[in-house]
């Protein structure tokens, strides 16, 4: 199954957004929509504007004017958890696992947020508390093993290595179905053949659970070799929207990355 084939409504979706940081314009009018099924790069030279996107499409940012739209309803300045209960799930740039919880336990407490027991249902109900606890712990497993991670699965997250960490996270995510997962810079301090991994788990989670992607990154590899559509920003701005390949040649964004004084990784 690919993007082409899978019905194109967006599942989310940027109106003009604009964020101000005392009087820095980070980002300016905004207009981008990722559809069902797609994989959507979102690249940029550093300081373009990417990680502001990612918060306010998570509802980490409010924006100063324009909308987000999530399955076509307004989203913007919802707080993050309703944003994720709506399926919108993203990874960040620093790992952010619980380094003193087993790696199952990191899952489970994924799942739990999302939809488990609260407090006092648990305690009134222990059976039901219990039992669902099991599948829990079960289906963190099942992810684990995806990934190929499951004998690490009571191993504290800290004793893992970044690429290990990075598997955990994808994992976690995957646990709670997204509907759009959002990863923020996966490749970052990962060496070649991680990135391979990474790549394949990519387009695993795409063609085998019909999870859409947007994906942040720097190193174009992992960009050319999973999405469908990539969008620049340059100063806040869309500078290029369209295929990798159609993309990398654009003089726009070339110019975005060659610019004088500016810094590139890609
Ligand atoms: N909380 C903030 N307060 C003030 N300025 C900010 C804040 N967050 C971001 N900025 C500024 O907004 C601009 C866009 O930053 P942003 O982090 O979105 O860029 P980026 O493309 O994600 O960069 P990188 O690739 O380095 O992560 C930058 O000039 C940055 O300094």
């Amino acid at each position: 199954m690919t993007g082409e084939q899978k019905n194109i409504a967006p599942i989310i979706r940027a109106e003009a957004l604009t964020k101000n940081f005392q009087g820095m314009v980070a980002l300016n009018a905004f207009d981008f929509s990722v559809n069902e099924g797609e994989i959507v790069g979102l690249i940029g030279p550093n300081g373009s504007g990417k990680s502001t996107v990612v918060n306010l499409l998570t509802g980490v940012l409010a924006p100063t004017s324009g909308r987000v739209l999530i399955d076509g309803k307004d989203f913007t300045g919802a707080a993050p958890h309703v944003v994720a209960r709506h399926g919108v799930v993203r990874t960040f740039q620093m790992i952010r696992l619980f380094p003193s919880l087993t790696v199952e336990r990191n899952i489970v407490l994924a799942l739990q947020e999302q939809s488990g027991p609260g407090y006092m249902s648990s305690f009134l109900n222990r059976r039901n508390a219990m039992a669902w606890h099991e599948k829990a712990a079960c289906k963190a497993r099942d992810m684990l093993a995806l990934f190929e991670m499951e004998k690490h699965a009571h191993k504290l997250a800290t004793d893992l290595s970044i690429g290990q960490q990075r598997m955990v996270e994808l994992a976690r995510g995957l646990a709670t179905n997204p509907r759009i997962f959002i990863l923020d810079e996966p490749a970052a301090g990962l060496s070649p053949i991680n990135v391979d991994r990474l790549i394949e788990m990519i387009r695993r989670m795409r063609d085998e659970f019909g999870v859409t992607i947007l994906l942040v990154e720097h190193v174009m590899r992992v960009v050319q070799a999973v999405c469908d559509r990539v969008v620049v920003l340059d100063y806040g701005q869309k500078v290029a929207d369209g295929k990798p390949d159609v993309v990398v040649q654009d003089p726009k964004v070339i110019e975005a990355y060659i610019g004088l004084g500016r810094s590139s990784h890609a």
